[in-house]
């Protein structure tokens, strides 16, 4: 059984965070072992509390797990706080598998998941560790400072960061106008594109797309072709039209099992 490692936070509502990270991987067939960084109070509304785990804590989940189960793969997902930074740097640095960083800065609600101080250990500590980067439209704007308004600029923004981090770069067009372009650059540009869904139920999407990733390289499929089937994966959980809560609600994370 090829297993991953979810670093992230816990959302109460079960859309996004841990509780996606682990419904997406299961659903593709990986076991998932988890790291949880912090406790958010959240729903399909918005987050309504957060609440940091102490950092040793942290360490030592991700310890306890990279000691024993040598997971195939890794995802790094919500990471408030400039000391869990720094802690979770330390914890994978003799990690050689490869490691997805979702830069996860603010909810689908609107709400902020990234304390302003824990940008900059984000990029110094966290990137050069990572081997594929998955930013949204306005993450790949604020770490570029670029403004992106076509696939062109994601491509641009794309190569900027692979440039300045080493990483292979997915610069996700949810945020975007028109169709769904997601742009990934590992040397190469790939474009995936899917028509935009008229459904405002997408809590997760970023969350249950970069696990994906890491699920499909941990079964072993190179890194572009990872990306292809993860945003399959979403696409097919976006279209199944889940609606849960009052507001913008989670994706179905167990399409594939429905079918
Ligand atoms: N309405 C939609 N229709 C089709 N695909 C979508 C839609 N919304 C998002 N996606 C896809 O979902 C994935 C996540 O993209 P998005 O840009 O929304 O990331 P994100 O902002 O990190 O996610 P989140 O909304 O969870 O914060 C991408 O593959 C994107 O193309
Ligand atoms: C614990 C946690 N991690 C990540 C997200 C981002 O997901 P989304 O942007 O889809 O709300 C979230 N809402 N909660």
């Amino acid at each position: 059984m090829k297993t991953m490692l979810t670093i992230a936070g816990s959302d109460s509502s079960g859309g996004a965070g841990i509780q996606a990270d682990i419904k997406t991987a299961t659903a593709l067939g990986v076991f998932a072992t988890s790291a949880i960084t912090a406790i958010t109070a959240q729903n399909t509304t918005g987050v309504q509390a957060i609440f940091d785990l102490d950092g040793d804590i942290v360490a030592e989940e991700i310890r306890s797990v990279l000691t024993d189960i040598s997971p195939d793969a890794v995802k790094i997902g919500m990471v408030s706080s400039p000391e869990i930074i720094k802690i979770i740097g330390e914890a994978l640095a003799g990690y050689k598998g490869p490691v997805v960083l979702d830069p996860v800065m603010v909810a689908t609600s609107g709400s902020p998941l990234l304390r302003d101080e824990a940008m900059e250990s984000l990029k110094t500590v966290l990137f050069p560790l990572a081997t594929l980067l998955t930013p949204n439209i306005p993450e790949a704007e604020l770490l570029t400072d670029m403004k992106i308004e076509s696939a062109a600029d994601q491509e641009k923004a794309a190569k900027a960061l692979y440039d300045a981090y080493g990483a292979s770069v997915l610069v996700k067009g949810g945020h975007g106008t028109g169709r769904a372009a997601d742009v990934f650059y590992d040397g190469n540009i790939h474009i995936f594109e899917k028509p935009m869904l008229d459904n405002p139920n997408t809590h997760g999407t970023g969350c249950t797309l970069s696990s994906a990733i890491a699920s499909y390289l941990a079964l072993g499929l190179d890194e572009a072709k990872a990306v292809e089937e993860a945003k399959n994966y979403v696409y097919d959980a976006i279209a199944d039209g889940l609606d849960l809560g009052r507001g913008r609600g989670p994706i179905n994370h167990m399409v594939r099992r429905n079918k």
